[in-house]
């Protein structure tokens, strides 16, 4: 068997965040495997967005190791993550508000470039070509001159998914990316994260729209005070006891299982 099948994309090893006295992420292990959907679930404060800035390394573990394609990332900054193949979004558009959509993907490809020359912003044909097929794909083409403080909030969600697919990630972490959207706008997204996952792209989303979660997810993990409380499959998610009395609550577990028991297109 070749390397790459026996090793898992990411291992997060005996995980902990501490803020202070507060423990964010608590001795959390788990893996995530090429082509995976992880549907990551919780209350607020969980701990879940505290997990994504540990991976990405905005806010390094406090224990624990974290493995990506067997390559311990634990410590490495930011842009050594981004340039082994780790991308993500947030919570919050993050895009230049004064700068074009063009212009806002250009810098994340640039950043995603591991040979770029400093100083100076050296932007070559391989750069743009990400670009256009970043913009392309998140279907934002012919809207690249838009100055992204004007943007409404689905494209401003999809800007700042071209810019983390511009960065040619093998993992991409998404930070609520239906949160704030309407029911046709979410669908859109669902058919994007979709076309991603099918590109080759894994994926490991946080969200709370749960339709939406356990629509797309291979397995589901729901996070609770920083401890994992459930890990498995949507339909396991439903009937789980603990899930249904700390996050769900009856009536939206009934309302997913019916959703789930449903076949796609009906
Ligand atoms: N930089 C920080 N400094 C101190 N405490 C923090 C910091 N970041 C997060 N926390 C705390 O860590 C806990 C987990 O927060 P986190 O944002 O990870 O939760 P979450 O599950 O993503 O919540 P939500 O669903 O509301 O986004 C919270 O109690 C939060 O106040």
């Amino acid at each position: 068997m070749a390397a790459s099948e026996q090793t898992p994309l990411l291992s997060v090893r005996n995980v902990s965040k501490q803020f202070g006295a507060l423990t964010a992420v608590k001795d959390l292990s788990f893996e995530v495997n090429e082509g995976d959907v992880l549907g990551i679930g919780g209350p607020n404060g969980a701990g879940k967005t505290t997990l994504f800035e540990v991976i990405s390394g905005l806010n390094p573990a406090t224990r624990g190791t974290i493995l990506f394609r067997g390559q311990d990332i634990t410590h490495s900054p930011p842009e050594a993550i981004c340039h082994v193949g780790v991308a993500r979004t947030f919570q919050l558009n993050a895009g230049f508000d004064s700068l074009s959509v063009r212009d806002n993907v250009r810098v994340a490809a640039y950043f995603g470039q591991d040979n770029r020359r400093v100083p100076g912003l050296a932007i070559g044909k391989e750069v743009e070509a990400k670009v256009d097929a970043a913009i392309a794909a998140v279907g934002l083409k012919g809207r690249e001159h838009l100055i992204t403080g004007q943007l409404p909030v689905l494209d401003r969600k999809l800007l700042m998914l071209a810019g983390a697919i511009a960065t040619s990630p093998k993992l991409l972490l998404m930070d609520e990316p239906v949160g704030g959207l309407n029911p046709k706008e979410i669908d859109q997204m669902m058919a994007l994260v979709r076309s991603l996952r099918a590109s080759g792209i894994t994926i490991i989303l946080i969200e709370h729209v749960m339709r939406f979660l356990v629509q797309l997810s291979t397995r589901v993990m729901i996070l609770h005070h920083g401890e994992r409380i459930y890990e498995g499959s949507p339909q396991g998610l439903v009937r789980d006891r603990t899930v249904i009395d700390v996050y769900l609550g009856e009536g939206a577990s009934k309302r997913l299982g019916s959703l789930l028991a449903t076949p796609a297109g009906a």
